[in-house]
């Protein structure tokens, strides 16, 4: 399953825009990049239940689904149903709410990130707040833990990294634009900040070569920690995302 509302990396560093990813995040475990769910087809929900009385007021909203096929069951054999709802609110931010319920006869484990590419000015004007002090796993160095240092992140070099514990509210200020994309998250524990810069950048094939300057990734997840469901039960996760004029 694969929900891209821009197709590709090259439109993705241009605009505001997510990637729902995975039951399973990167290249851990035994499934492919970043999992299957991005890659397969989720329907939509013509019917889906009433709003939350916090998500109702003047919002449009859609639902999507993704239910495993006996095909898929070959992969990962686990009965789910993966509801993301897409909302748009009336003061213009983008909420994006997933539940996943284990509708199977067994416990399964999943991690999930949402691929949140943000449309920056350049990479190096880019400041990310929120993150200061936490420990993270460097994708870098082979998932090694370290912990941040100093202030707010700046780029000069190549970034991945899965920040763990972050807050529910992070910070992605673009100096020269003037804008603060403002991320609020519950349920997501984790945070990934990714930016391929240039070498990397040069080998993906649906990024242009200078692509990596107007793009940050910064995406709410739940990695270190696998969300674990039994049967009957259900996830939620909800990321919120703003964007707001800075001084
Ligand atoms: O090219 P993909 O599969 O969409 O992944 C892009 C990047 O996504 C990031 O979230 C990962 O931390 C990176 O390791 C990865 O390269």
């Amino acid at each position: 399953m694969e929900v891209k509302f821009f197709l590709g990396k090259t439109n993705a560093a241009k605009n505001c825009c997510l990637e729902v990813v995975s039951l399973k995040f990167g290249n851990r475990g035994s499934l492919e990049q970043h999992g299957f769910a991005r890659n397969k087809i989720w329907e939509i929900d013509n019917n889906p239940p009433p709003l939350h009385d916090n998500d109702c007021d003047r919002k449009a909203f859609i639902d999507m689904l993704l239910k495993p096929s006996e095909e898929d069951m070959k992969i990962w054999p686990h009965r789910y149903e993966f509801r993301l709802r897409v909302l748009l609110t009336s003061d213009g931010a983008l909420k994006l709410i997933s539940r996943i319920r284990n509708i199977g006869s067994k416990v399964f484990s999943f991690s999930i990130a949402y691929h949140t590419y943000f449309s920056v000015s350049d990479i190096s004007e880019v400041r990310v707040e929120g993150l200061e002090t936490l420990d993270y796993l460097d994708n870098l160095h082979h998932k090694e833990r370290f912990t941040e240092q100093g202030d707010a992140l700046t780029f000069e070099t190549e970034v991945d990294r899965v920040y763990i514990g972050s807050p529910h509210m992070i910070g992605v200020f673009d100096h020269e634009k003037k804008r603060t994309f403002l991320i609020r998250k519950e349920g997501l524990p984790d945070a990934v900040v990714w930016n391929p810069w240039e070498k990397k950048a040069k080998a993906i094939t649906d990024m242009g070569d200078e692509e990596y300057r107007q793009t940050i990734c910064v995406d709410g997840a739940a990695i270190e920690k696998p969300i674990t469901l039994k049967p009957g039960e259900e996830w939620t996760g909800r990321l919120e995302i703003s964007a707001l004029p800075s001084i």
